[in-house]
Parts: C-alpha cells; structure tokens; sequence
C-alpha cells in the first residue's frame, strides 16, 4: 500500500510519518490503519486542522452550515474543524446512543453490518452539512450518513475525511464530492 503523489507538502508528510498500518485487524484480511497518533502531538494536530481547512475551502467554497461526524472516529476531528469554520457540530452516533426522535439508517461497512443514527431535529431542512470521518474505506459508512442528511432534508455539501483508502473503491459508494488528505492506493 503506497501514498499517491508522495506528498509535494511537508506538512502532510510530517503528519503522516505518525501514522501506523496493523494488518488482519480487527478482522483477518483488514489492513487498519491507524491516524490516531496525530492527536498526540499537538503540533501535529494543528498542522493536521491547519491543511484540512485550506483543503475544505478550496474544494467547498460554499457556506457550510454543520459538520457532522461519523462515530467514533469522525467525532475526533469534526469538532475542531467545525470550530474552524465556524459552524455547528452534530454526531451521527451508532444505535443506541442518542435520546429523542431520531433518524435511522442501516449499512455495511469494511469489516461488517452497522446502523447510524441522527436527532431528528439536528439537521435542520435546507441545512448545509459536511460529512466528515477518519477514514474512507468501502464507503458504506459516509454514503448511509448521507442518506441521513437526505432524510432530514438538510444539504450536502460534502464528505472529508483525513484518509482514503482508494483500493477499496469506497468513491464509488461513497457521495459524488469528497476530498481526502492522503489516498493510499
Ligand atoms: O468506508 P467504510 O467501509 O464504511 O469504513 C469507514 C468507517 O469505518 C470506521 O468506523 P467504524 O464503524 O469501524 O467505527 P469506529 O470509528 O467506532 O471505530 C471508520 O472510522 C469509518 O467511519
Ligand atoms: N482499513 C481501515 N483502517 C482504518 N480504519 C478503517 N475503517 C474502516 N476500514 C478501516
């Protein structure tokens, strides 16, 4: 598995020199890669937050309204990116997890079958949203929290995520406008 375009930006490089690769985890098969060490390091973090931003403004020029991240890993970098932009956050969480009305959606995901769930009234109709998460793998997970912004009748603006991993084929499941730092083919 290699870096496409070995990153022309040293910034990029910096940040993904923490990052790890364990092999059949958490399932025989899986290849994981594991971004989390960038929070660790808080210089790393901010250069992290600093290059999303600039990427997110280039490739959504638009006005964005709400991030929402994907449990759990999304809620790790969706707030700070939220804060940056200056929008609201809201969780799209597993079953179980959230009170009130709510919104469902069933899907599967690298390593097996899952369900999102939204607070009815978090997205609210007309809304512009930005998916963001850790990790682009098949793409079940971002296109069934895009399902969840359809239904809610919010917006979507968008998906980003830190990594893609492009030889699952996760865009062709995934929602049309997506940005990724890194692609690992
Ligand atoms: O593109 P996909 O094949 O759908 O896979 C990507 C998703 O899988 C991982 O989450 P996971 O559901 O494992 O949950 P976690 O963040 O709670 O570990 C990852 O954080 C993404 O959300
Ligand atoms: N291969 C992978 N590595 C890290 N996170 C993931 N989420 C889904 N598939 C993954």
């Amino acid at each position: 598995m290699s870096l496409e375009k070995e990153s022309e930006d040293p910034r990029l490089t910096a940040i993904s020199a923490c990052f790890t690769v364990h092999q059949d985890f958490p399932k025989k098969g899986v290849s994981f890669r594991n971004i989390l060490p960038v929070l660790r390091d808080p210089k790393l973090f901010k250069l992290l937050n600093d290059v999303s931003v600039e990427r997110i403004h280039a490739k959504f020029p638009g006005k964005i309204d709400l991030v929402a991240g994907l449990e759990a890993r999304g809620f790790l970098f969706g707030p700070s990116l939220a804060d940056r932009l200056g929008c609201g956050f809201v969780p799209i969480r597993k079953p179980g997890k959230l009170p009130g009305k709510l919104v469902s959606v069933d899907y599967e995901k690298e390593y097996g079958k899952d369900v999102l769930e939204v607070e009815e009234d978090a997205i609210k109709p007309g809304s512009r949203v930005l998916l963001v998460d850790d990790v682009l793998a098949t793409g079940g997970s971002l296109a069934a929290a895009a399902e969840l912004v359809r239904k809610c009748g919010g917006t979507l603006v968008g998906s980003f995520v830190v990594v893609e991993m492009a030889f699952l084929n996760g865009r062709k499941k995934a929602p049309d406008a997506l940005e990724a730092l890194f692609i690992y083919t």
